[in-house]
């Protein structure tokens, strides 16, 4: 039996969901606009086609095939459901405990029957976020000992306290709140402006984020990004192993690129425009079940 294991955002991959793109908006009737980013694509380029979608996730299937990854796809959700390319935010593991997320929005809540037969396939602890709170996987971050986690577009502050509660004997749980859209700033979930790597770095784009942790300043070398930087979703990085990464073969992510080799890392750079264009990159487009 195979076993829900993440200690570490880095530690060596060995089981991931990876968002699916057979079935992508098969009911446009039914396509529901989540975020700025995907407001601005559709009113601009128009929504990307299920071809494309397909087709950058058969390349980055290859990619962590390659590297030794097991690499599961959700099944269908139901009609509800017309968008699975980020399964991050559906749920997540801390320690050896899946934790099914709750979603703020309505055609994402029934995202996770998707993965009903491959998570009976392991075992562990199971648990779900209360209702009346909403707490998206693209918000939970572990880092060793620290768990930060995003309060802003997407989780509540209850969000950190039931992690608080559940796991605060074990980790530092760090609410991080971000900026809200009023103020200027668009960071759908902490992911988009913040994300630890192996080798003791942590991007971060830091004018997103409304109040910055001591953890989050004194445990990691920063590599900052720019605001352009992060709307391209430079931040938003797989780590396959602590010095080995996917990131997004784009040239607004050129430079971070360039800068994450320069800081030790092997980096894979793999063409993903149609996710990003709806608000999500590697680390959105997949679910992490097994690492270490
Ligand atoms: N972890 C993330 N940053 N996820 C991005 C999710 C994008 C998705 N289209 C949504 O808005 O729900």
């Amino acid at each position: 039996m195979r076993h829900f294991h993440i200690a570490d955002e880095c530690a060596p991959l060995r089981h991931v969901v990876m968002g699916r793109g057979a079935g992508y908006h098969r009911d446009g009737a039914r396509v529901e606009v989540v975020n700025e980013t995907h407001r601005h694509t559709l009113a601009r380029y128009g929504h990307p086609t299920e071809a494309q979608v397909v087709a950058e996730f058969t390349t980055f299937r290859t990619a962590l095939e390659g590297a030794g990854v097991t690499v599961h796809i959700p099944d269908l959700a139901p009609e509800t459901v017309q968008d699975q390319t980020c399964p991050r935010d559906i749920g997540f593991v801390i320690g050896d405990t899946f934790v099914t997320a709750a979603m703020r929005n309505a055609s994402r809540t029934q995202e996770i029957r998707g993965l009903d037969r491959l998570l009976a396939s392991f075992t562990g602890p199971r648990l779900s976020v209360p209702s009346g709170i909403t707490l998206e996987g693209g918000d939970v971050i572990i880092a060793g000992p620290d768990i930060f986690v995003g309060v802003g577009q997407r989780s509540d502050p209850e969000g950190a306290a039931f992690l608080r509660r559940e796991f605060g004997d074990i980790y530092s749980i760090h609410p991080v709140p971000t900026r809200p859209l009023s103020q200027g700033e668009d960071v759908l979930h902490l992911d988009c402006a913040f994300q630890p790597l192996g080798l003791g770095h942590a991007l971060i784009y830091p004018a997103g984020l409304d109040t910055i942790p001591a953890a989050m300043r004194t445990h990691f070398d920063w590599i900052e990004v720019t605001r352009d930087e992060a709307a391209a979703l430079s931040t938003n990085v797989l780590s396959l192993a602590p010095d080995h990464l996917i990131a997004r073969d784009h040239p607004a992510c050129a430079r971070v690129n360039a800068a994450l080799r320069e800081a030790g890392y092997r980096v894979e750079e793999l063409p993903f425009d149609a996710v990003p264009s709806t608000g999500g990159s590697f680390r959105c487009a997949t679910l992490p079940l097994a690492r270490g």
